[in-house]
Parts: structure tokens; sequence; C-alpha cells
């Protein structure tokens, strides 16, 4: 991604940009847990989930495909889907995202690497057990079309089967941070503002110890 800023004296230089991934399964707590990250250490928080809902509600072509997708569950197409974060990212003047819901498999993560040649700087996964979640997304309120049973176990699957591949990936590279979800909202940014607060080297998950809650249906 060509990111560039002004120095004092208006040469153009490289600008780094800080990336986070946060992913976790459907109600996790991901949307809850960055706004509180974003408003106390400074990121700029885009959901995944909302910039395509956002293409919905433009009434687009391609918003009528997203929407028949997210009603089943599914995955939209990463070209699709980098291509319109790629869009918001560009069109915010900040150097620290906080990217919620992204990546959600490995074609995510090769369109991303592909299109901005940029990596996170970590990834915060929030591993909460799937009773719990289920809960949470059944007294969520919030009127969205896949808030329903008989979606929700789909996302489940789809995250067990599609997202957790990534979740290994990254811990091959060293960057995963993992907090335990299933607590209270109080508790689990408790754990996060320690991730945030010190080096990028608190709490990485050796590779062989890493396991999930999840429960497959
Ligand atoms: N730790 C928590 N304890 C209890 N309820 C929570 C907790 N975290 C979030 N919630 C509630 O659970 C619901 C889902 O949370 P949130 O929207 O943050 O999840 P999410 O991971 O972004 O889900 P999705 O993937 O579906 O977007 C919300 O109603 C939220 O208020
Ligand atoms: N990388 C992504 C992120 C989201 N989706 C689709 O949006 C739905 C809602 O996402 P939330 O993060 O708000 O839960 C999700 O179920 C997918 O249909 C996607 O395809 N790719
Ligand atoms: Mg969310």
């Amino acid at each position: 991604m060509d990111l560039h800023k002004e120095d004092d004296r208006g040469s153009a230089k490289q600008k780094k940009v800080k990336i986070v991934f946060v992913i976790g399964g459907p109600g996790s707590g991901k949307g809850t847990q960055c706004k509180r990250i974003a408003q106390q250490f400074g990121y700029t928080h885009l959901s995944v989930g909302e910039i395509l809902r956002q293409e919905i509600s433009s009434g687009s072509e391609t918003g009528s495909m997203i929407q028949k997708i997210m009603k089943e569950g599914k995955l939209v197409p990463s070209d699709v889907t980098v291509r319109l974060l790629q869009q918001a990212m560009q069109g915010i003047n900040s150097d620290k995202f906080l990217i919620d819901g992204f990546p959600r498999n490995e074609e995510n993560v090769k369109a991303f690497e592909d299109l901005t040649k940029m990596e996170p700087e970590f990834v915060l996964y929030l591993d909460c057990p799937q009773d719990e979640m289920e809960k949470r997304l059944l007294s969520r309120n919030e009127g969205r079309e896949d808030d329903n049973v008989e979606t929700i176990r789909k996302r489940f699957k789809v995250f067990m089967e599609s997202t957790l591949p990534t979740i290994e990936y990254y811990e091959s590279k060293g960057k995963i941070r993992k907090v335990d979800a299933g607590k209270s909202v109080d508790e689990v940014f408790e754990s996060i503002k320690v991730i945030f607060s010190q080096g990028k080297d608190y709490n990485k998950v050796p590779p062989s110890r890493h396991k999930c809650k999840c429960l497959i249906l």
C-alpha cells in the first residue's frame, strides 16, 4: 500500500504504518474490545464486517452479492474484501490501524499481503468458548441478519474450518497474542491492556501449545 507523508522540508518519505489484526470467533467480543483499544491506545478501528455492511447499504451490485454471502454465514471473496479494506485505509490519515474481523481465511491473508505488501505488527486473538459466543450473539439485538441460530452455527463452522488455520499461520511467525475472551468485558480488557502496553514479545503462544476452546457443532 502506498502510504506517504511529507516531512518538514517537504520531501516525501515512507510513512511507517502499524497494523494490528483482531480475530476471534463470532461474538468473541472483537468490536467491543476494539472500541476500548482504539480509545485508550490511539488506534483507528476498522471493522471489516462493518465495511462490508456499508457496501450493502450503498445499494451496489457488489453489495447485493455480499448480502447473500453474509446471510449464509460464508466469507466474501478476498479480492472484494481487501479492495474495500484498502480503500477505507487510504481514506484515513492514521499510522495505527486496528483491523477487526480480518483475516478470516488464508485467501484473505494472501490477498492482503499481495495488495498492500504489509504485515501486521501482531494478531490479537480473542479465544472464547462457543456456548458463551452463541449466548452473546443471541442477545446482541443489533438487528443483524446473520444473528440467528442457523446462521450463527454456520459462522462457527467457517471459523473452525477457515479462520483457525490463519491463527496457526501467524502463530508460526510468533505473531499471535491470545487472551481468554470468555471473561467479563473489563477483565478481557485488562489482559489486552497488558499486551498493548508492553513490548511485542508479551504473551506469545508457543506454536505447540495453542488450543482453541471452540467446539465443532
Ligand atoms: N466479555 C463479554 N462478556 C459479555 N458480553 C460481551 C462481552 N464482550 C462482548 N459482549 C457482548 O456480546 C455481543 C457480541 O460482542 P461483539 O459485537 O463485540 O462481538 P464480535 O466478536 O465483534 O462479533 P461479530 O464477529 O459477530 O461481529 C455484544 O452484544 C456485546 O455487548
Ligand atoms: N474478513 C471478513 C470479514 C467479514 N466477512 C463477512 O462479514 C460477516 C460479518 O463479519 P463480522 O466481523 O461483523 O462478524 C462475516 O460472517 C462474513 O460473511 C468476510 O467475508 N470476511
Ligand atoms: Mg464485530
